[in-house]
């Protein structure tokens, strides 16, 4: 890459809070209508989506939707999913809506972008299977947001 060139965050070549909220929003419509998650979703709070969207954004390199925003942090968004008995079968179901959304909504298609979203969804969603199987929360409040990247691809904005 030139020298001096800026790199894009991976919020920006998603297009944004807008192009965020509209994959989780639609997404999470999907997840209702899924006979595996409906059980788990039921009860979900109304902002929910949108939180989600947030928290994305922000580890994505975008402003602080999340922490500043809705006042939440990486330990409130964990306590979310303690106990809540998560398994395999379902992170499956919830990786697969998820991907199957972002096709449908048009969400940024190059392969170095969805290496990273995939990179990022299957770490996320592993953790969330691990802390949903314990009543303790790993992450101190105060503790920093999860931070990611382009990785090892690079990114399309080098061509
Ligand atoms: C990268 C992966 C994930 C991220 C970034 C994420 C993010 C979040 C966030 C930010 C919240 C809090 C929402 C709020 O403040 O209203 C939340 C709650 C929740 N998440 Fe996740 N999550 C992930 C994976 C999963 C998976 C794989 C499942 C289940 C298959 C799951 C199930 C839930 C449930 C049941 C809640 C509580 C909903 C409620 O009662 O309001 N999450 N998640």
């Amino acid at each position: 890459m030139e020298q001096g060139k800026v790199v894009p965050t991976l919020y920006e070549w998603a297009g944004g809070q807008a192009a965020l909220e509209k994959l989780t929003e639609v997404f999470y419509s999907k997840v209702l209508q899924d006979e595996l998650l409906y059980p788990v979703f039921k009860d979900m709070a109304p902002g929910h989506s949108r939180h989600v969207a947030h928290f994305i954004a922000e580890v994505f390199g975008g402003p602080r939707l999340y922490t500043e925003g809705d006042k939440g942090s990486h330990a409130t968004m964990v306590a979310h999913h303690l106990g809540k008995m998560l398994d395999e079968r379902k992170r499956k179901r919830w990786m697969d809506l998820l991907l199957e959304t972002a096709d449908e909504v048009g969400l940024a298609a190059d392969p170095e972008f969805r290496s990273a979203l995939v990179g990022y969804l299957e770490w996320g969603s592993r953790i969330a299977v691990i802390n949903s199987n314990t009543d303790e929360n790993p992450v101190k409040e105060g503790e920093p947001m999860p931070k990611w990247g382009w990785g090892a691809t690079g990114g399309p904005y080098e061509g």
